[in-house]
């Protein structure tokens, strides 16, 4: 890409961007693609329970006081601190399938009391100040994407909660071009930042199914994996400096490359999802944008010969940009749901490579086909990965379609060690299919392998099956039996969602007690009063 003609001034504050529905995803209802209606027969035999969306919720009463919305309006403006129900809607939570669901119900939607938008680091001390002397918690709300229950409004022992929203702080704060190094506002969602990174030929490569909403606060506080992680790496192997708002005072980390200065701090915050304080301002590494992209798919005969051929190319080195694959259930679906990838059978995997030219980005995807051929993989063209990248965002929609006809879809992941991978796979699928087959609806259990490093893997799991007339208590029970089978079966109870408050019971199992101790006195040193996000991470009634 050529270099732009003139530098753009900074700070620079990109164009603002239409939030996602409240009660949905996405800012349109999608359609489902052909091919869908065969799956919902197979799905739905005959026990459809469509749930529609409720178009005037009703939201609990805002438990603020006068006072205290006045004088959080003298330190954001008063537009700013509001306990209007059409904003307070947009704040209810996050957009986990339980969410949208308890969305479409007619009962009272517990709702943050106000919601308040601090535009700086400073407005935001001054917002995390004022709620710990007046005793308000606090739950900072980037784009409100988890499906943790990470942004539901917990009081915990306070009076009220607000929601901290951090999208007026969206801008491009600094670039040092020399190290390559961006200090992009909390609030800045995917699209913002690459639109500012891009007025200056880079990129963050940051690309989350969930990139059109959520924030680069949210990415650093839930230690997110964008699609792209094998080749850009995961969030957190993004971030060189943070700024954090916490009760007791502010922190700079991260002040120079690869410092040998005791435990690294920065680690505290990653994955701190708001529970100890608000991340203001991120420093990430970026890289000029890419100028080549080769695409390529395979189609293995199962999926151990493709989980055996990722490993052997990612310990091998061979760094594509994008690598995943899905087993047979995930690529007849995918066949039968879109039409686009045709009628492939086995189990389809799909690559993208960035290179400095097309030569090089080809070069990958002939290291890749040289590893996959010996493990019986027949190549697939280009089409299945364009195909894949063309719509990679748009089928998050489809969860609130299929809400509307009685199918419950629902995702979940986990990462384990290769040794463990097949064995993990199995026990999760056995658990959700008992589990979910118990309330006598069958579930279609698909699964693929997201994200590769040297030593292990991450699987993502989608579920599908029709849904009963008590369709959180469904979903519930089979997700504490694929919780369990993951604590039980050497994984990580969350790759990439986070812990918020739906994976709390099953952290224990994972860091164990002196671990949670841990959190709970870091907690306690930088949060007294418990104001922060309570209920994640460290349960709210231990305090
Ligand atoms: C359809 C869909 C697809 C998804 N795909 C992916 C994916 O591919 N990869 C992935 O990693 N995740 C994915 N997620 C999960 C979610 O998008 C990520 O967790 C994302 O990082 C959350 O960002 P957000 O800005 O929306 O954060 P929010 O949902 O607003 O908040 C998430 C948590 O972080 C805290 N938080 C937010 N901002 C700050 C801040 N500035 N300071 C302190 N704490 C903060 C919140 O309090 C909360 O605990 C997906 C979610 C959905 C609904």
């Amino acid at each position: 890409m050529a270099a732009p003609s003139s530098t753009p001034a900074l700070p620079a504050v990109p164009a603002p961007r239409p939030r996602s529905d409240w009660d949905a995803w996405g800012t349109r209802p999608a359609t489902l693609p052909a091919g869908a209606k065969t799956l919902l027969a197979t799905l739905l035999p005959g026990r459809a329970h469509p749930l529609s969306r409720v178009p005037a919720p009703r939201l609990s009463p805002s438990q603020l006081d006068d006072t205290d919305l006045d004088d959080l309006a003298a330190l954001v403006g008063a537009e700013h601190a509001t306990r209007d129900d059409v904003v307070r809607r947009r704040h209810l939570g996050g957009k986990s399938t339980p969410d949208l669901i308890r969305r479409r119900s007619p009962d009272v939607q517990a709702a943050p009391d106000a919601v308040v938008s601090p535009a700086s680091h400073d407005e935001v001390r001054a917002v995390v100040d004022h709620c710990d002397r007046a005793g308000i918690a606090v739950v900072p709300f980037g784009g409100g994407t988890s499906v943790v229950g990470g942004v539901d409004p917990d009081r915990g022992s306070h009076a009220a909660v607000i929601a901290l929203d951090l999208s007026r702080t969206a801008a491009l704060l600094d670039l040092d071009r020399t190290s390559l190094l961006a200090t992009l506002g909390a609030g800045t969602t995917g699209p913002q930042v690459e639109e500012l990174l891009s007025a200056h030929g880079l990129t963050l490569g940051h690309f989350p199914q969930s990139f059109e909403f959520a924030s680069i606060g949210g990415f650093a506080a839930t230690r997110s994996s964008g699609q792209a992680s094998r080749g850009y790496g995961r969030f957190d192997e993004l971030v060189h400096a943070l700024r954090v708002a916490t009760p007791r005072g502010d922190l700079r980390l991260g002040r120079a490359q690869a410092g040998a200065a005791g435990p690294d701090l920065r680690e505290l915050f990653l994955g701190s999802e708001g529970a100890l304080g608000v991340l203001t301002e991120i420093t990430v590494r970026v890289r000029p944008a890419p100028t080549a992209t080769a695409y390529a798919a395979w189609s293995f005969p199962d999926f151990a010969a493709g989980a055996e051929a990722l490993r052997e190319a990612t310990q091998r080195g061979i760094r594509p940009t994008v690598l995943r694959v899905s087993d047979t259930t995930e690529t007849r679906v995918n066949a039968a749901m879109g039409g686009h990838l045709g009628r492939l059978g086995g189990c389809l995997a799909i690559m993208t490579a960035e290179g400095a030219d097309d030569a090089d980005a080809a070069a990958t995807a002939g290291a890749l086909d040289a590893v996959f051929a010996a493990h019986g993989a027949k190549t697939r063209g280009d089409a299945p990965a364009r195909s894949w990248e063309r719509t990679r965002f748009a089928s998050p929609a489809l969860r609130d379609t299929l809400l509307d006809s009685g199918v419950l879809v629902e995702t979940l992941e986990t990462a384990t060690t290769w040794t463990h991978l097949a064995a993990l796979k199995a026990s999760v699928t056995a658990a959700l299919t008992d589990a979910l087959t118990a309330h006598g609806t069958k579930p279609v259990v698909m699964c693929h392998i997201s994200h590769v490093y040297p030593a292990g893997a991450s699987l993502y799991f989608t579920v599908a099956c029709a849904m009963t007339s008590d369709p959180l208590a469904q979903w519930s029970s089979a997700k504490d039996a694929a919780s369990r089978a993951i604590v039980t079966g050497a994984g990580t109870i969350t790759h990439h969602h986070a812990v918020g408050r739906d994976h709390l019971p099953y952290l224990e199992a994972e860091i164990g007690p002196l671990g949670t101790d841990v959190l709970r006195a870091v907690k306690e040193r930088l949060d007294p009063r418990g104001i922060m996000n309570p209920g994640v991470l460290v349960p709210a009634d231990r305090r």
